[in-house]
């Protein structure tokens, strides 16, 4: 099984409503779709979003690196040749993890493929059904509490909760969150980098105090301020779990040397792809480290991409935030995985299972 072509497309899908972070606030998914041809007409699907405010990749950049760097030297390759693919992928060029997670998910896709079996079996076998989280946007505190009621009513048992915009009010939202849910689901922060080291500890201590237990606080601090992750790590029961902060191995194994953090998101969109996203749940497992899955806004291929990885090294990645699909309006892409609101289940078909993706436009 010869790479003949790679294929890119554009793929937008409404969210059901605004996506609110202390970052941004996006009204679709909108990403780039990677289609791998070979030569016995087998393909594999992968996709990238566009978070320059994460990533630093524009739907421009990962085109260009995909086109331009990453297709030349793929074509030819054969799929069996899996790690020398990878070292091709990962090695090309610098950075642009986004478009290189995007073609090293098909590649994946295709070599789960040639062995007949779903993905998540090549990468070592696992439970295949998970249950995600669903992320509640920051917003006013009276919708953000119908926000997580509605959220509650449609099953879901874990919030993840944006903060890190006005401390002040982070605070009565996640109070008031609390209380109105109260028991009935399990509450975890992201703060986007909205904090400094200082705030969250006040803010933290705050809550702990009035009794808001919470399951853990993803990324209260920028990005490169990993002494003030750690400042935080240290002063709070809250787990820390460092999302910006961490993309590839080096730097989990900084966070873990440095003891800055509890637990790390793994997002296939930072690691640059399947490959990295492994070696870290390796590199935690090792340190007795918990990790979570998580995603960007994305639909349900790069997601289902995730959900093998999560079954797959489920001893680790204990945790899940893989509620893209759950935020679209409509789920364009039929594909083995089956996302029902909090549950996920992975069918039987080979790879990544995608046989169609409605109102895909071509790029070329
Ligand atoms: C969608 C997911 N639940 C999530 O919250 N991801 C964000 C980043 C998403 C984005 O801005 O595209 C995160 O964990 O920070
Ligand atoms: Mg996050």
């Amino acid at each position: 099984m010869k790479i003949t072509d790679i294929r890119l497309g554009m793929l937008r899908v409404p969210l059901k409503t605004p996506f609110k972070t202390a970052l941004r606030t996006v009204n679709q998914i909108e990403d780039v779709v990677v289609v791998v041809e070979t030569d016995t007409g087998h393909l594999g699907y992968g996709e990238a979003p566009a978070t320059a405010v994460i990533t630093g990749d524009i739907h421009g950049s990962i085109i260009e690196a995909i086109r331009t760097v990453i297709k030349p030297k793929l074509l030819g390759q054969e799929i069996s040749d899996l790690n020398h693919i990878i070292r091709l992928i990962q090695g090309c060029i610098m950075k642009n993890y986004s478009a290189k997670a995007a073609v090293e998910m098909a590649v994946y896709d295709l070599f789960a493929q040639s062995y007949q079996a779903p993905l998540y079996k090549v990468l070592g076998g696992g439970v295949p059904r998970l249950t995600t989280d669903i992320t509640i946007s920051v917003d006013y505190i009276d919708k953000m509490v119908a926000d997580s009621l509605d959220a509650v009513a449609n099953g879901f048992e874990t919030l993840k909760v944006k903060v890190g915009k006005d401390i002040g009010v982070d605070i009565e939202r996640v109070k008031a969150i609390y209380n109105a849910v109260a028991g009935k689901a399990l509450i975890r922060l992201d703060a986007n980098q909205g904090w400094t080291a200082k705030e969250a500890v006040y803010a933290l201590h705050k809550l702990e105090d009035a009794g808001v237990r919470l399951e853990l606080v993803e990324q209260p601090v920028k990005y490169y301020d990993l002494e003030g992750l750690k400042y935080i790590t240290e002063r709070v029961h809250t787990p820390v779990m460092a999302d910006e902060s961490s993309f590839g191995p080096r730097e989990v194994i900084e966070l873990i040397k440095m003891r800055a953090a509890d637990i790390i998101n793994i997002k296939l969109m930072k690691t640059g792809g399947i490959s990295n996203a492994i070696k870290i749940a390796d590199i935690c497992s090792f340190y007795d480290m918990q990790c979570m899955i998580g995603c960007m806004l994305e639909s349900s291929i790069s997601v289902a991409a995730a959900v093998h990885v999560a079954v797959a090294k489920a001893d680790v990645i204990t945790k899940v935030d893989l509620d893209g699909p759950s935020l679209c309006a409509f789920n364009p892409v039929h594909c083995s995985v089956n996302f029902n609101g909090p549950d996920i289940t992975i069918g039987d078909a080979p790879g990544l299972g995608v046989t169609a993706i409605d109102g895909l436009e071509w790029l070329n």
